[in-house]
Parts: structure tokens; C-alpha cells; sequence
């Protein structure tokens, strides 16, 4: 179940690659043939008839899978124009190069050599991939530019181009582009297909990235016996991502069981509504309390055995209705809710959706004081910016739930260098780690570990942004927007991309989201395991319902989802 569900930053894709090397058991010219043989027969599927292809190939092993993508097509009868740099590549991709040159010529990579010769069926970019490290310039810059559409025709790569790894330019670290701004952009490398390789890369899933790979499939290269072993039998896969990715199930990490078995109601041999926790959600006073009913009808659909909805006293006729299975009590001020947290029972609470500024500042002492699971969204993030000493009282079971523009508030240095524009030449290279120091690092696993969780992409990500913010805080951090990041604070991280989801991005829909998260808490999931499968609940929920949602249908759509899910 843990097979592709995973998320390797590069860095982490190049040690499994190195120690598999290393292993004697596979070759790098073993894996890059099956990389590029990979490419080759993804290009076959999708365009049957042999056509015209253009191979572009780059100074390094993404250059070199593109030599093979261009033998296996030739092959396969394909004629083929392939553009390639007059560079001392590595043997791997040397001797790709080699083999392509006894069928046919290279080209030089130039922009005027791409626009000669007759349009192509099919375009390759085998330019840059894992290995980018500043903004191509030059002669790479204007080819790449060309592809996006400077000549006028950029429909027409659109449809045609395939990209070995990723559209080159784009960092896999981060989903960016070095080089220009965060923002779509005008000549941006938009590919119809990119084929990655074992695992999808965080800047497949984040920013730039689903828009420009396009459909996005991952090969298998015969990495998996590496990418599974623990290599210090113990550290190693904390340091990993578990990637959410629609097509996969989530698997708990500690016990291998699969979410169905996460949520379904087999907690004891006699459940009842108790052995399914109790949530708290806190509301807001009149005329603002539609958001924690949101939050709370979610906590409730989730499957938490009892949900309280707590707003002001004077508030809780504006509360009264539908529905019926939510009990009401008000609280007015921290010894109210101090009050009713003596009932041990109650085991997750939920704070901020619709609440007010000033009532969640008054009240987050007592919620974090409790040391119960607690997730803080919306005005409750707001009250813990104005108030850092709350930092402290952070736990591994509060969740933080921030848009951009929250977490901007909460953690202003971390969301400054998020905007920061990226990366200028060379700054990647220090982030790149050296293959003699990878080998060694094999060697003492430990240090290895280390090394790992340090090297960075040469882009700030938000994922880097995520995991930094939870380490500071001691909390959760779910990292709001199409492309949602949940980090804990030792580093395991997920990422939930949502973007063939945009109509979720609706009014409320946030306040749903802190909801689910708060019942599945109060089910006893832990921090990190609540977040993350509420996030992908969640989406699951708007993309069942299909566009036209608002946030009160999510909700309603949640029994469909785990009955899909074999709950
Ligand atoms: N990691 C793996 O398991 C495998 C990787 N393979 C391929 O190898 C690729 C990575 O290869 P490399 O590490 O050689 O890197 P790339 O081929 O992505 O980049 C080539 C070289 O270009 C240089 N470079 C980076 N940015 C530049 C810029 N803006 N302008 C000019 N030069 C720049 C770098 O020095 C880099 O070494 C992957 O994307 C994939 O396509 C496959 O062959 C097989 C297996
Ligand atoms: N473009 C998008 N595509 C898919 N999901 C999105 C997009 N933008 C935001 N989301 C998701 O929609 C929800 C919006 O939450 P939030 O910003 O808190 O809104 P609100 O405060 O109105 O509830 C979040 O779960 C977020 O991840
Ligand atoms: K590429």
C-alpha cells in the first residue's frame, strides 16, 4: 500500500539512485535505458502511428534519456530530429549519446535549429530535470521560450510536447521556475504529458507544476527495493514525504493499515458514541455563526461519536436548528470553557471558524492549556499571530489550518521568503548534494538521515515553508490551497494536490475542512494522520459533488466518500 504514494524531493531521489548503484545490482545505464524506454512507449500509446519527433536533449542524464527515448522511437519507425549539446556528459549519458549517433545525427540545441526542418508530431524535452539548479540563460532560455509559445504557436507545442522528468526550467523541488516570477507567466513550458520516474517529485504536485507537466505518469525504473528499505531501520522514512495523491489510498505509518480500516467505526469490540470521541467546536456571536456550524456538522459526518457547538450564551437561539444530533452549549468567557473541559470526554476541539478575533484570543489559552488535540483556523490563527507566547504551548496534536494569507501573519519571515523572487544563478548548487558525499553518507546512515532532511531544493517551497513552520510551532501545519502541504514537526510531510478541484475554493469551505479535521481528532487520529486524511477527504467530498458545490454541501457529500472509500 505505501508503493506510489510516496514523494521524493530530488535529493532523495538521487540517494535511492545512488544506493542502488552502489548495490551492484543495477546499472545507471540500466536505469536510464528503462527511464527512456519508459518515455518511448508512453509516446507509442498516445500517437499509435509513427510520426515525426524532435529530441531535445540536455548536457546531462535527462539529455541522456532522451538519446534512448529517440533510439527506442527510431525503432519503432519513427523519423526523428534529434537537437543535443556539444558537452563532456557523464558515461551514462555519454554513452547514450554514442549509441544515438550510430543511427543518427545531432543536432546543435539551438532555437534556430528547433524552428528549422518541418513541424514535428511529437516534441521531446529532455533538457533539465531533477538536476536544475539556476535559470537556463542563453541559447536553452530562448529554445524553452519557444516551446512555451514566444513564436505565437504555443497550442500547438502544447498538444505535442512531452517532458522527460519535467518541463525543463521547472524545479522539482518546489514546483517553480527559477528565474520568474511565482505567478503563471506568459511563455511558461506547458507539456501535454510528462513522465517522472519511481516517484512524483514535490514540484509535480506543487505551484507551476500540475498545470505545466500536464497528465502526469509515473514509471517504475526498478527503484522500488531501494525506495522501501529502511535504511537505518529507523530514521529514514521520517525524513520522507507521503505523498496524498488522488489515485492512492493512505496508508497509517505506523500500524500498514489503509484508511477504510482508519475510519471505520471497528475501534472496540462494543463501540459506542463515546469510544468515537467527543469534539468541541467553538462559535462566534450572532449574525457569525454559520462557520462553526460548517465546522461542526463536518465533525459530525466525519463519524466524532458527539459534537458540541459552543458560542456565546446570547448567541444560542441564532444557533438553534438543524441539525439535530449537534448539542449546544454556551460559553462566554475561559472559565466557562475551562467548565466544560472537566469533562474528560471531550478530546478534540476546534477554534477559530466564525469566531471573532477577540473571543478566540480570549479563549486559546484555555484550548492549548488543556493539551487536548485542538485545530486552530481562520481568526484563531489571527490570535495567535498578535499573541507569539501562545507559540509556546503548541502541541504535535493542534492543528494549524493557514491560507497563505494567514500563514503570512502567523510565520511572516517564512511566507516573505516564500514570495521572495527565485533563486538567482548558482544559489542551488550548495543545496545539490555531491555524489562522493552521498556515498559516504551510505555509509554512516545515520549522518545520511541528517544530510537528507537538510538539502533543499534551489527554491524556498511551500513545502520547505510548511515543514519550517511546524517545526517552530510544535503543531500541525496544514498549508491551505490547490496544492495543500501538511508538515509535522519532525519533518514527515504530505502533500495533497487539488487542482482539477478549483470550484473548492469556495466561501467556507475552510471552515468545513477545520471540522473534518476536529472529528477525525476526536476518533483518535493522530496530528499529522487527521490532517492529512482530512485534506484529501475533503477534496474527495467537492470532487464527488462536482462544480456548483458550496461549502454546505461538502458535508452532505462525506458518507458518499467512505462508502466509496470501502469505510
Ligand atoms: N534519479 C534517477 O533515478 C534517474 C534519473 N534519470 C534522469 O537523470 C536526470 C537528472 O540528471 P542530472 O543530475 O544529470 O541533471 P539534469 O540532466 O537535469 O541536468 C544536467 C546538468 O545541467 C546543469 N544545469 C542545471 N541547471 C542548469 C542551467 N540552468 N543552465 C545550464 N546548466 C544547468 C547541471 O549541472 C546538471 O548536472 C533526471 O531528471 C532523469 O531524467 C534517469 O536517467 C534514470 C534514473
Ligand atoms: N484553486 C483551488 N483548487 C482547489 N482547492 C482550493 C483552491 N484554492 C483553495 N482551495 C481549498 O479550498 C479551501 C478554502 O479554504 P479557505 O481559504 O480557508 O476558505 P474559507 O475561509 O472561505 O473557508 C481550502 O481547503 C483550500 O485548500
Ligand atoms: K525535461
Amino acid at each position: 500500500m505505501f508503493h506510489g504514494t510516496e514523494i521524493l524531493t530530488t535529493a532523495q531521489m538521487r540517494a535511492i539512485e545512488s544506493a542502488a548503484m552502489t548495490s551492484g545490482r543495477v546499472t545507471g545505464a540500466e536505469l536510464m535505458e528503462r527511464a527512456g524506454c519508459a518515455v518511448a512507449g508512453q509516446i507509442r500509446l498516445r500517437w499509435p502511428k509513427a510520426g515525426l519527433a524532435v529530441v531535445l536533449c540536455g548536457p546531462g542524464n535527462n539529455g541522456g534519456d532522451g538519446y534512448v527515448v529517440a533510439r527506442h522511437l527510431h525503432r519503432a519507425g519513427w523519423q526523428l530530429r534529434v537537437l543535443g549539446m556539444d558537452n563532456a556528459a557523464g558515461a551514462d549519458a555519454a554513452r547514450m549519446k554514442a549509441e544515438w549517433r550510430a543511427l543518427g545525427p545531432i543536432l546543435p540545441l539551438t532555437e534556430d535549429a528547433l524552428r528549422e526542418g518541418p513541424d514535428a508530431d511529437v516534441y521531446v524535452d529532455a533538457i533539465f530535470g531533477t538536476g536544475l539548479t539556476r535559470a537556463p540563460e542563453g541559447e536553452i532560455a530562448a529554445i524553452l521560450d519557444h516551446l512555451g509559445g514566444s513564436g505565437g504557436d504555443w497550442a500547438f507545442f502544447r498538444e505535442r510536447l512531452v517532458a522527460v522528468d519535467c518541463p525543463s526550467g521547472l524545479c522539482l523541488d518546489s514546483g517553480a521556475f527559477p528565474g520568474r516570477p511565482r505567478e503563471p507567466g506568459d511563455f511558461d513550458l506547458r507539456a501535454r504529458l510528462t513522465v517522472a520516474f519511481d516517484s512524483p517529485k514535490p514540484g509535480h504536485l506543487l505551484e507551476r507544476g500540475p498545470e505545466c507537466c500536464g497528465e502526469l505518469v509515473v514509471a517504475d525504473i526498478g527503484l522500488r527495493h531501494w525506495r522501501e528499505r529502511d535504511i537505518d531501520g529507523r530514521g529514514f522514512r521520517p525524513a520522507r514525504l507521503t505523498g496524498i495523491w488522488p489515485p492512492f489510498d493512505i496508508p497509517d505509518a505506523r500500524s500498514g493499515t489503509v484508511l477504510a480500516d482508519r475510519l471505520a467505526k471497528r475501534s472496540s469490540s462494543h463501540p459506542h458514541k463515546f469510544s468515537h470521541g467527543h469534539a468541541l467546536v467553538v462559535a462566534g456571536g450572532p449574525g457569525r455563526g454559520g462557520a462553526g456550524r460548517l465546522s461542526a456538522r463536518a465533525a459530525l459526518r466525519i463519524g466524532a461519536g458527539l459534537v458540541t457547538l459552543a458560542p456565546p450564551a446570547e448567541a444560542l437561539p441564532a444557533h438553534a436548528g438543524p441539525p439535530d444530533a449537534l448539542m449546544r452549549r454556551g460559553i462566554d468567557d475561559p472559565a466557562g470553557l475551562q467548565d466544560m473541559l472537566a469533562d474528560r470526554r471531550i478530546n478534540a476541539l476546534c477554534i477559530g471558524p466564525g469566531c471573532g478575533v477577540e473571543r478566540a484570543a480570549a479563549l486559546l489559552p484555555a484550548i492549548l492549556g488543556a493539551g487536548r488535540a485542538a485545530v486552530l483556523d481562520a481568526d484563531a490563527l489571527t490570535a495567535l499571530s498578535r499573541d507569539p507566547g501562545l507559540m509556546a504551548v503548541l502541541h504535535e496534536n493542534c492543528v494549524l489550518t493557514p491560507h497563505a494569507g494567514e500563514f503570512g501573519r502567523v510565520f511572516p519571515d517564512l511566507a516573505a521568503r516564500l514570495d521572495h523572487p527565485p533563486a538567482p544563478a548558482g544559489t542551488g548548487a550548495a543545496h545539490a548534494p555531491d555524489p562522493a558525499r552521498m556515498a559516504r553518507f551510505l555509509a554512516e546512515h545515520a549522518a545520511y538521515r541528517e544530510e537528507l532532511a537538510k538539502m533543499r531544493g534551489p527554491l524556498y517551497s511551500r513545502l520547505d515553508a510548511a515543514r519550517d513552520a511546524a517545526a517552530r510551532s510544535g503543531a500541525v501545519v496544514l498549508l491551505k490551497g490547490p496544492d495543500t502541504v501538511i508538515a509535522a514537526p519532525d519533518g514527515r510531510a504530505c502533500i495533497h494536490s487539488a487542482f482539477d478541484v478549483p470550484w473548492l475554493a469556495t466561501a467556507g469551505a475552510g471552515d468545513v475542512l477545520a471540522g473534518i479535521i476536529a472529528g477525525l481528532l476526536a476518533r483518535g487520529l493522530p496530528g499529522l494522520e487527521a490532517a492529512a486524511t482530512g485534506a484529501r477527504l475533503h477534496a474527495e467530498a467537492a470532487r464527488r459533488f462536482g462544480p456548483g458545490l458550496i461549502a454546505d454541501d461538502l458535508p452532505e457529500a462525506l458518507p458518499a466518500v467512505l462508502r466509496g472509500m470501502g469505510v
